[in-house]
């Protein structure tokens, strides 16, 4: 089985993804960025991928979000990993001398207030990885990366500052994506939802979550996506605390597809946590 991920080497994807497949007999495929990811399973490269979606600080990955949509991508998993961001330079430099921090933008987001606080610039890199491999390459003193222990070991640099993130209980969400609508691979208890209102009008989202609400169905994450067609007009990504294999999430489908809101499953799935 192909799986593609974020890297290069060192990125917290590929930490994820080592701690997640352990059992399978992997060809692994690195990808530079998040969308070359979605885009590997989308023209079948990869059989599977897996991609940050959420971030307890700065919250939806949009990039992934979007990509579900436009590589028709199925989610066969969650999995649940506790991110620690680091200011990494190289050998010898010390914290005063930084001026300029690298890093990709969810983990530049997740140490906002470092970064105001330090009035350092930020420049943007696909990965935490990719950061660490160019401060590493540059041998410059006046610039770190903002990237996880693991990519400091990688790339043979030192830890000038730990933990900078904006709140130490930090945790990103990775889903495990294919392009085929996923079998189980574990017991089924959340359910994503795409919901697209194929008509405007006053208390569409509202009689939306109606239908979760009268069904006792507890959602454990929404977002509104732009259709990128029309300024308003938005995609519904819904997931519930209740598996497809549960007669209330079939009711719910039905009664949505009734009203006449176009709904796809993405994936229903359980949760692992590293
Ligand atoms: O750049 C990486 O190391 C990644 O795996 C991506 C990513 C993200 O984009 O959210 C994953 C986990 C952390 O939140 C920071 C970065």
């Amino acid at each position: 089985m192909r799986v593609a991920y974020l890297g290069p080497q060192g990125s917290f994807s590929e930490e994820a993804a080592l701690r997640y497949f352990t059992n399978e007999d992997v060809e692994w495929h690195k990808s530079g960025s998040i969308v070359d990811v979605l885009e590997a399973v989308g023209d079948g490269t990869a059989d599977k991928g897996i991609v940050p979606i959420e971030n307890s600080i700065e919250g939806t990955i949009t990039i992934t979000a979007d990509g579900l949509l436009t590589h028709d991508l199925f989610i066969e998993a969650e999995v649940i990993f506790p991110v620690s961001l680091n200011l990494l330079t190289i050998e010898g430099a010390s914290l005063d001398e930084i001026n300029e921090v690298w890093s990709i933008v969810p983990a530049l987001a997740q140490c906002r207030d470092f970064i105001r606080q330090s009035k350092v610039k930020t420049r943007q890199f696909d990965s935490t990885s990719a950061a660490a491999q160019a401060v590493k390459n540059q041998e410059r003193k006046d610039v770190a990366a903002i990237a996880s222990r693991y990519a400091a070991e990688v790339f043979d640099l030192q830890i000038a500052k730990s933990a900078i993130q904006d709140n130490s209980n930090n945790h990103t969400r990775f889903v495990v994506i294919s392009k085929k609508k996923c079998k189980p691979v574990q017991e089924q208890t959340k359910t994503m939802l795409l919901i697209s209102p194929t008509e405007d009008y006053s208390g569409v989202l509202s009689s939306i979550l109606n239908v979760f609400s009268a069904l006792s169905i507890n959602l454990s994450w929404i977002e509104s996506r732009p259709t990128k067609k029309q300024l308003g007009t938005y995609h519904f990504f819904i997931e519930a605390l209740n598996g497809m294999q549960e007669e209330k999430m079939k009711k719910a489908i039905t009664i949505l597809q009734a009203f006449g809101h176009d709904v796809r499953v993405l994936g229903s799935y359980g949760t692992t946590k590293l």
